[in-house]
């Protein structure tokens, strides 16, 4: 049976892109008759190899992302389901597990184990997604966080956040905004706001509010408790996915904030979470 890979490497990053080459070259020499390996298009360019769109790997058995947070979190908005293995050369690469140094061996074990397995076992990582009551749009799906805030970060962009947590008022302030991240984000956007550091294996959402004037504590829910945020008291706000993907919002407004249906898959090794947390210093 045929392996079928992926390979991501962040852009304008030579040393991910030479990694991405070494991969390439090493599985095909080894392991020529049961992988088919192919690299996206910018890499292509770089490592003078013929290279297909990211969006168009999410068929493929698993997907090497090589760079770091944000090389990752683009991976997964482009592939979703597919599983991912992190290989970690950026400047912090809290999501990468992999060195670049046991790149090709973990590559070639994941092969190997894609020969022998219907399918890879791996770390879920659920994802968020946003939808207004009356809208006709719905986020694109969010592995660290979805921010909705007012008009623009800092003085005079504030607005008014009413949260509340299945049908019942947690806070109504003035405030920058609010954020929901998974236990994945609650290392990111979450922490620099105050938020709490959760463990990727705990089943809780937190819910962090942004420079408030009456300020609650952090607090931590059930994913599948209904949240809805409530803007009003701006012109305009705007609810964001990962820090990419904004969705523009009319005050007053009321946001739902739920688990995409679609989770991330990470495989691979898994280094130890709380080992990972010197990245953050
Ligand atoms: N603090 C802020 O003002 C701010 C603004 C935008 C984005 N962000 C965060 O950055 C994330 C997007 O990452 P990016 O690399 O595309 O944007 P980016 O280039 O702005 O990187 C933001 C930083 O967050 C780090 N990061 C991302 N996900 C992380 C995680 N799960 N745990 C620990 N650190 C993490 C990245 O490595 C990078 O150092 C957003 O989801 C949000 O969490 C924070
Ligand atoms: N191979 C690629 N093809 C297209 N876009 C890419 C590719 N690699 C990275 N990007 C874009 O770059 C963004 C990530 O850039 P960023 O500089 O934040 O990388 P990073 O992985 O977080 O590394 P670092 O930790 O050094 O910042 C992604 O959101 C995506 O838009």
């Amino acid at each position: 049976m045929e392996v079928a890979v992926g390979l991501v490497a962040q852009r304008d990053n030579e040393r991910a892109q030479a990694l991405a080459r070494e991969i390439k070259t090493t599985l095909e020499e080894v392991q020529s008759a049961s992988v088919d390996i192919v690299v996206d298009e910018l890499t292509g360019e770089a490592i003078d190899d013929a290279g297909v769109s990211v969006d168009r790997m999410h068929d493929r058995d698993f997907v090497v992302s090589i760079g770091g947070d944000g090389t990752l979190l683009f991976v997964a908005r482009e592939v979703g389901p597919t599983p991912i293995l992190g290989v970690n050369l950026g400047e912090v690469g809290f999501l990468n597990a992999v060195s670049p140094a046991d790149a090709v061996d973990a590559v070639t074990d994941l092969v190997t184990a894609a020969t022998e397995a219907d399918s890879l076992e791996g770390r879920t990582l659920s994802r968020l997604t946003a939808t207004e009551a009356d809208g006709d749009w719905e986020l694109e799906p969010a592995l660290n966080e979805i921010v909705i805030h007012g008009p623009r970060r800092g003085h005079g962009g504030g607005a008014t956040i009413d949260v509340r947590v299945d049908g019942r008022r947690y806070v109504e302030s003035h405030a920058d905004g609010v954020l929901v991240a998974t236990p994945t984000g609650s290392t990111a956007y979450n922490l620099s706001e105050g938020g709490p550091i959760v463990q990727p294996s705990t089943d809780a959402l937190v819910v962090t509010q942004m420079a408030a004037a009456d300020a609650m504590p952090p607090l931590v829910v059930d994913p599948e408790t209904p949240l809805e945020v409530t803007v009003s008291g701006a012109e305009t706000a705007y609810v964001i996915s990962d820090g990419r993907n904004r969705q523009r919002l009319e005050p007053p407004v009321t946001v739902t904030v739920s688990l995409a249906n679609d989770p991330i898959t990470l495989v691979g090794p898994q280094g130890s979470f709380v080992d990972g947390l010197e990245k953050l210093e």
